[in-house]
């Protein structure tokens, strides 16, 4: 990680945001701070936040680099801020954003799973749980709430765009109960194409099957009585289009093979 980049954020966002650096993916660098941009300090101290920056690309001409970079910003800032008003469904809250320097402000969610067992994600969350007991009713309630969040997502005609299990954070309610959160939308967008939806299922799939392939069957299943729900609880209007939906998604599975077997 270029400490260049670390300096140049911590010196625009001055030193009373103190940071810390938790991930850096192809697109930005994300950090945490328990500062928030508008509360004074006393509010805000027991919670923490995420900044998520999106660096200048040194290979792209600096003015397309710019115009990127806005356009990128803003596209993540307004689909959070219109996911967070449909009822039911579960994104962070976005707090700031400065979309000329590439900045978001985000609410920080979930917590570190015990006995090492990583930051609550979906992934972690079903790793946790391979070990002692992967049909656990924890595990099936938790994978039904995660297929009615993406059924809530593309009922409402959105797409996410990068549906993997480390895009789900799961927030603890209660004891032995988790409600799972859609994080990072940066390649996510309004769209009521079914191919979009099937293609957000079938990365959700290849996900769970890659880390997780002896309980992905079912697992699989949990997540697609969730989807389900949702279209269903929309007469048959629902039904109608779910089974679109379902077609469609079996279509990009035999893509994929294809795609697989060939090479
Ligand atoms: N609101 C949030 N609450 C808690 N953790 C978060 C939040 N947003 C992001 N993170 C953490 O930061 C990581 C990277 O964030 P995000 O996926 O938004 O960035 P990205 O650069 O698009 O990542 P990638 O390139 O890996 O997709 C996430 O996997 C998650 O661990």
């Amino acid at each position: 990680m270029s400490q260049e980049i670390v300096s140049k954020v911590s010196s625009y966002l001055t030193p009373h945001v103190p940071l810390n650096l938790i991930a850096q993916g192809a697109e930005a660098v994300v950090f945490t701070t328990n500062v928030h941009p508008y509360l004074p300090a006393k509010d805000s101290s027991n919670k923490s936040y995420i900044i998520k920056y999106r660096p200048a690309k040194r290979y792209r001409h600096p003015l397309i680099d710019r115009s990127l970079t806005k356009h990128r910003t803003l596209s993540e800032s307004r689909l959070l801020a219109k996911l967070f008003l449909i009822p039911g469904l579960k994104v962070p809250q976005l707090i700031a954003c400065d979309v000329y320097n590439g900045y978001l402000w985000i609410e920080f969610l979930g917590e570190d799973l015990p006995n090492n067992g990583g930051f609550s994600n979906l992934k972690n969350f079903l790793w946790m749980f391979a070990s002692s007991d992967p049909y656990d009713p924890i595990v099936k309630e938790t994978l039904i709430k995660v297929g009615q969040q993406i059924g809530l997502l593309h009922w409402n005609d959105y797409c996410h765009g990068d549906l993997t299990s480390s895009n789900i954070v799961l927030v603890r309610e209660g004891f032995q109960s988790w409600q799972p959160y859609l994080i990072d939308f940066g390649l996510g967008s309004s769209s009521n194409m079914v191919e979009d939806k099937g293609v957000d299922l079938y990365v959700l799939e290849r996900a769970i099957v890659s880390t997780h392939s002896l309980f992905a069957e079912t697992y699989k299943e949990w997540l697609m009585d969730g989807f389900s729900q949702v279209y269903r609880g929309n007469g048959s209007n629902g039904e109608k289009k779910l089974k679109e939906v379902i077609s469609r998604f079996q279509e990009v599975r035999m893509r994929g093979r294809k795609r697989s077997m060939i090479g």
